[in-house]
């Protein structure tokens, strides 16, 4: 296995691959609040006490929401494009159900590129539970996939995941900081190992490893 300790490359250009590319800044300011507004909506719904009157009458409301932005709907699959501080481009699909910007069942995880890889910090709400508390344990592997992902996508390499292995060392609260790494360790042919981990108060509450495949660009 060669370790990896090539600078970072420019990812590949998805346009290549036959996929549709959407700048981020033709996404509207007006969507990105209401992606805001519904994660808001559905964190009130899975708590709410409300009496029937007022589920009623909610129930009504968005109902005519939903009707009203329901006569055109982007192609499923479609990427966004960033542009780094560097100028070079990345790339994410932009309803990951992760870090997908328009997509309201998404945290959403923002991964930064930081030190030899990549780096959010996120707090998830009830929304997101699994034991009383406590982070579910799927999410939590859900949000390593992504990390690690994206490290060797932000490598230049990006590709499918293979395998993924996570550890839970202690349980991961609700409603609290969390920080999440994750880099590429190294590469093998077509393959790229990544390792990562959450941390609450910089203890380690979950640490994950993935064989990625990176897309073969020869079809
Ligand atoms: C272009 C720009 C796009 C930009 C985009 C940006 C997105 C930037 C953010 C991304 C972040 C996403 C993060 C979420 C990522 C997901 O959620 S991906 C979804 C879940 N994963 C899947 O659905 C994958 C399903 N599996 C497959 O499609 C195929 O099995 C795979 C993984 C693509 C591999 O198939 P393949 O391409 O035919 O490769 P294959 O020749 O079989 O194997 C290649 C090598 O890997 C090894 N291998 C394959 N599978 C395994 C395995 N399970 N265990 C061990 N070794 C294995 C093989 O033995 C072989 O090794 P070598 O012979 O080289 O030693």
């Amino acid at each position: 296995m060669t370790v990896h300790d090539q600078p970072v490359a420019e990812t590949p250009d998805p346009r290549e691959f036959g996929l549709s590319v959407l700048p981020e800044h033709e996404i509207p300011s007006e969507l990105t609040a209401l992606v805001a507004d519904v994660r808001a909506l559905v964190d009130a719904v899975a708590h709410t006490e409300a009496g029937p009157e007022d589920l009623a009458e909610a129930r009504a409301s968005v109902a005519a929401a939903t009707e009203r932005i329901s006569g055109t709907r982007r192609e499923t699959g479609a990427l966004m494009e960033q542009t780094r501080p560097d100028g070079t481009a990345e790339y994410g699909t932009l309803t990951n159900v992760v870090s997908g910007v328009t997509n309201p069942a998404s945290p959403p995880l923002q991964l930064e590129r930081s030190g030899d890889g990549l780096r959010a910090e996120i707090t998830l709400n009830g929304v997101y539970q699994g034991p009383p508390g406590l982070v579910h344990g799927g999410w939590i592997a859900a949000i390593l996939d992504q990390a690690l992902g994206g490290a060797a996508s932000a490598a230049g390499m990006p590709g499918m995941t293979a395998n993924l292995d996570v550890n839970y060392r202690s349980p991961t609260p609700l409603h609290a900081p969390l920080e999440v790494t994750a880099r590429v360790t190294g590469t093998e042919r077509r393959k790229v190992f990544v390792s990562g981990e959450v941390r609450h108060n910089g203890t380690v509450t979950a640490e994950g490893t993935a064989l990625m495949v990176r897309f073969d660009a020869s079809g």
